[in-house]
């Protein structure tokens, strides 16, 4: 039970837990593999895209710790975005298709959610695109973790 104002409460349980971030990335992840910018990077898609990531986002979001724990960590997320050499445009409409997918899969409008979902997904995708570039461990970002995520 949480009221306006508690600042012990998580964004994952703000979000409604794993579902609700189930729910977000369920209603993104057609929508990246519909769209031409981003096809050429996801392709056809992967059957676990979206179980891995949602429960990457559960662990950022202060939820359990099972991308650490089961799926590999940091060094899974690294491999996974090596060489892909992200562009700005395509990092943007990645953002892009979040924000729409989190108004329509219902998660809460609240300003201050949103702001740390943008602050998140901006911080994050910056992450993603300085490693898909990296030539050598030199070049990569340096948060070399999963970050927890404090609002
Ligand atoms: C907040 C930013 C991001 C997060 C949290 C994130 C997270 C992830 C995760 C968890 C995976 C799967 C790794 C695994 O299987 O364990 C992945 C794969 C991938 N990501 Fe990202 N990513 C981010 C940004 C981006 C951006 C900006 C792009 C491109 C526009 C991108 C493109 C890809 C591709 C192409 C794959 C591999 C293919 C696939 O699994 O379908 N990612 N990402």
């Amino acid at each position: 039970m949480t009221t306006g104002g508690n600042t012990t409460e998580s964004l994952f349980d703000h979000v409604g837990g794993r579902a609700g971030l189930h729910r977000l990335v369920a209603t993104w992840y057609p929508r990246v593999l519909a769209d031409p910018l981003l096809h050429p990077l996801f392709g056809a898609g992967s059957p676990s895209h979206v179980e891995h990531l949602t429960d990457f986002l559960a662990e950022v979001f202060g939820g359990p710790t099972v991308y650490t724990d089961e799926l590999g960590g940091f060094p899974a997320l690294l491999e996974a975005h090596r060489g892909k050499r992200i562009t700005e445009e395509q990092r943007q409409r990645f953002v892009d298709l979040f924000l729409a997918a989190a108004d329509d899969a219902g998660l809460p409008s609240d300003t201050r959610f949103r702001t740390a979902l943008l602050d998140y997904l901006r911080f994050g995708t910056e992450v993603a695109v300085q490693n898909s570039h990296a030539t050598g461990d030199a070049d990569l970002h340096p948060c070399q973790e999963v970050p927890r995520w404090n609002w």
